[in-house]
Formats: structure tokens, sequence, C-alpha cells
């Protein structure tokens, strides 16, 4: 699977573990930064660049990453079409895909360790979305909302 990643100063440890770690399970994972530690860097530009990579090619995953998850989040759901959630657990991850069909998961570096953080992300990519009409509903309020009333 295509997988598109980014990451701010608190999520680069994690992000390069996670990049070695898709990989390694034949993942082809496109990083769109940050591409070196700086502690003061801002995530909102890669984690839009992560989120518009994974609309503009559907059926792709996308992981942002930040000391919270919760900017990261904010600014991936900036991109009309994207779907991001905070995962915090195995179930937030999974219920995330399930339910509401999420296409990127927000992660908070400084929350887990970075076995914890890998395990929420391959829950993450590992679980498809069930197809439950009442959940497709829900989401087809949400995209029609966002088709009418963004410019
Ligand atoms: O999680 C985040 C945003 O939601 C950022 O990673 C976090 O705010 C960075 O903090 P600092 O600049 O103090 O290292």
């Amino acid at each position: 699977m295509r997988i598109h990643i980014a990451a701010d100063h608190a999520g680069f440890e994690l992000k390069s573990a996670l990049v070695e770690h898709l990989e390694a399970a034949g993942h082809d994972v496109v990083d769109h930064g940050a591409a070196s530690y700086d502690a003061l860097d801002d995530y909102p530009p890669m984690c839009i660049a992560a989120a518009e990579a994974v609309v503009a090619e559907p059926g792709s995953l996308g992981i942002v990453i930040g000391g919270s998850g919760n900017g990261e989040q904010m600014a991936a759901n900036r991109v009309a079409g994207v779907r991001a959630a905070l995962a915090w657990n195995l179930d937030t991850a999974t219920l995330a895909r399930a339910h509401n069909d999420a296409n990127i998961v927000a992660v908070g570096a400084r929350q887990h360790s970075v076995d914890e953080a890998t395990a929420i992300v391959d829950a993450f990519v590992a679980e498809p979305f069930s197809g439950d009409e009442r959940h497709a509903r829900r989401i087809g309020l949400m995209s029609a909302y966002e088709r009418d009333h963004r410019c």
C-alpha cells in the first residue's frame, strides 16, 4: 500500500522508525518531511502536503505525527477529502478505519513508546472500512457539507 507520512520535530524520530518498519512490511512509503530535525519547525506544511497526496491518490493512506497529534490532525483535515483521525490506542485506530473510513491517522509521538505507536499505526493500516450503510451514510453527510460549503 502507498502510505504518505509527515512529522514535525516532535515526531521526527518516530517517523524514521515508522518509515523503516512500514517499508520492511512491504509498503510504499512517501516521506513528506520534515527532512531533518529542526526543533523550531512547524507541522502544518508537511501535514498538508501528506494530506494532499493522500487525496490525490485514492486508496492510499496517510500518517501525520507530532507531539500530541492534535494539530497534525487539524492541519490534515483542512484538505478537502481528508478524514484524519487521532488514534491513541488500538481501538481508536481500528474504529477510525472501520467506522469512519479515515484515510489519515494522527499519532502523538510524545504520548507513546515507539512500539505502542507502531502497533497503533499497524492496526490502522490493516483495518478495512466496514462499508456498513450507517457509517457510509454518516461519512456521506460530512462529504456533502464539505462539497456545499468549501470555497
Ligand atoms: O503536537 C503538536 C501539535 O499538535 C506539536 O508537535 C507540538 O505542539 C510541538 O511542540 P513544541 O514546539 O513545544 O516542541
